[in-house]
């Protein structure tokens, strides 16, 4: 029984189809739209695809693009269109925020992604789990899956546009990264990518502290690929870490039922 993941952020739209919902299932179809995109789904790839019977998703788009998506859904296939919220607890993680429900669903589904990653390859451990999408979010969760709080930065993107639109001396092209910048646009660039990189190496050490054990530390996100190779803690990259989590909830309803 196929099975499809959908995540939906604040850029763009990724799709996954599995044939089973299962952890370590292998995705037989994907694809990325930007969000001004998506309505184009139901007339090409999605058209192609055989009917999944399940669909779970997470979405921190507006409800408008939410409901967009699933009006695409409707017209092709039958299986309604599921939604993860954020809760107090499932599938071994447990929420610590004031309101759990207030938590982005992305962010839940990547901690419950990434706790069985670590547990499928050995002892429980603290984890710091960072998506790089449009916004950056530096999650920190115990060895007990508890999930301890988190930071939201600005990506890039918003980084580089708050100093364009609040400046006037600094609409320059993309740079590189550089130690010592030398140029406008190097500065800029090197700037949002170790004010990221110095929040990230920060959660690890107020994880080392808290729980007094080494984390292991996962990244995701569209922009994740750009972000690894500056830190200087561990990372694994692992840009399915949204989906693999969406398997492990899919499944572990199913198994509930
Ligand atoms: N090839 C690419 N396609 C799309 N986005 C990319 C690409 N390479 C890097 N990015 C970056 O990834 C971000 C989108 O990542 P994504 O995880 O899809 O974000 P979100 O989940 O917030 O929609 C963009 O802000 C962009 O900076
Ligand atoms: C922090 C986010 C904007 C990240 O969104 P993204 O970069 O993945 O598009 C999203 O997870 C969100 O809207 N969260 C709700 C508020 C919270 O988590 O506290
Ligand atoms: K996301």
């Amino acid at each position: 029984m196929t099975f499809l993941a959908v995540d939906i952020g604040n850029t763009r739209l990724k799709w996954a189809v599995y044939p089973h919902a299962h952890q370590g299932a292998q995705p037989i179809a994907g694809g990325a739209e930007f969000l001004e995109n998506i309505d184009k789904l139901s007339d090409g790839e999605w058209s192609r695809l055989s009917p999944p019977e399940r669909m779970l998703g997470c979405c921190v788009a507006a409800d408008a693009v939410k409901r967009r998506v699933e009006e695409q859904m409707e017209e092709l296939w039958v299986a309604p269109a599921h939604w993860v919220v954020a809760s107090a607890a499932e599938a071994g993680v447990i929420n610590g925020y004031d309101h759990p429900t207030r938590l982005g669903a992305d962010r839940w589904v990547a901690m419950i992604g990434a706790r069985h990653r670590m547990l499928a390859a050995g002892p429980a451990r603290p984890m710091v789990v960072v998506m790089v999408g449009t916004a950056v979010t530096v999650e920190a969760v115990d060895p007990h899956g508890r999930f301890l709080g988190g930071f939201i930065v600005p990506g890039h993107g918003i980084m580089l546009r708050a100093l364009e639109s609040g400046t006037a001396g600094l609409h320059v092209p993309t740079g590189d990264v550089r130690e010592f910048p030398t140029n406008t646009s190097d500065a800029l660039t090197s700037g949002g990518t170790f004010a990221i990189a110095g929040a990230i190496e920060r959660m690890v050490q107020h994880v080392r502290r808290r729980c007094g054990s080494e984390p292991a530390c996962y990244m995701t996100g569209g922009a994740g690929w750009k972000m690894a190779p500056h830190m200087l803690e561990h990372f694994e990259l692992v840009e399915s870490l949204i989906f693999d989590g969406l398997l492990v909830i899919a499944s572990t309803r199913a198994a509930a039922l």
